[in-house]
């Protein structure tokens, strides 16, 4: 196990009455591929956020490579790559001209051309970005994460609208990223991937970390079985979690 790329504690992150995020603490270690399951609204783009310093923690701490992600935000956005939930694309802008970008702003030397047959466009590197399919800029945005070699991927939602092929090219752009030395930390409502991908997961729900470890881990913590899906797992876990709040929340 090497250090820590991501490492919060105490983290929370309230929204008036809404508690987004609650006294989590989580470690990344920067070997690994995690990923970061919840249902909808669990509090991972928000956990995201904090970490990339988009959003401010209302509470607790949190360190990214080594850093704060505040007081030192260009060195680490310099050495991480990220593809967040919601991205703004150029009109009028061609793919090559938006990882050239990129490029420059990371000071990076990666050929456009061989980041994007990396993601599957290499036939649409000149073509204007607002002719783009929903998958196509997923693509384009997730080569625009792999400038610069990050050490660190933080990928929101990175299978979100793509065909079966793209699913896979994913998945080996994760392995390929990991085996060069990057971590990666990705949340995901496809759990069939989930476990080709992962070293680890951890289970957010109502923005407490209820579960963690690797998914035989969970299994085994779960009455699911042994042959059970990530789904069933990742199910009982969350099911189990909102028995236990409702009768929390019934005691009182
Ligand atoms: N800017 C905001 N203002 C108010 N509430 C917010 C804001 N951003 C998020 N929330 C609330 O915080 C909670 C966590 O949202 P978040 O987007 O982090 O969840 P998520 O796990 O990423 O969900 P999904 O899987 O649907 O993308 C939700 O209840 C959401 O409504």
């Amino acid at each position: 196990m090497t250090d820590a790329v991501i490492e919060t504690e105490g983290l929370t992150k309230r929204y008036g009455s809404t508690v987004a995020v609650d006294d989590l603490d989580l470690t990344v270690t920067g070997d690994e591929i995690y990923g970061f399951l919840g249902p909808n609204g669990a509090g991972k783009s928000t956990t995201i956020g904090m970490v990339m310093d988009y959003v401010r923690p209302t509470a607790g701490r949190v360190r990214v490579l080594d850093g704060d992600p505040r007081a030192d935000a260009v060195e680490i956005h310099d050495r991480l790559g990220i593809l967040p939930d919601r991205y703004d694309l150029y009109d009028g802008h061609t793919a090559r001209q938006h990882l050239d970008f990129v490029i420059d702003t990371k000071r990076a030397s990666d050929a456009p051309e061989q980041l994007l047959a990396r993601v599957g466009l290499d036939d649409s590197s000149d073509q204007a970005v607002d002719t783009f399919s929903q998958g196509m800029e997923q693509r384009l945005a997730l080569a625009m994460a792999l400038v610069g070699d990050p050490e660190l991927l933080v990928l929101d939602e990175p299978f979100t609208g793509l065909d079966p092929h793209g699913v896979r090219t994913v998945r080996e752009i994760v392995h390929e990223e990991n085996d060069r030395g990057a971590a990666v930390f990705f949340s995901s409502h496809v759990l069939g991937q989930v476990e080709l991908v992962c070293d680890r997961v951890g289970i957010l729900h109502h923005g407490r970390l209820v579960a963690q470890g690797t998914v035989d881990e969970l299994r085994e913590r779960t009455d699911v079985g042994g042959d059970a899906s990530v789904e069933e797992v990742f199910v009982s876990i969350t099911d189990e979690t909102a028995a236990t709040d409702g009768r929390a929340t019934e005691g009182r």
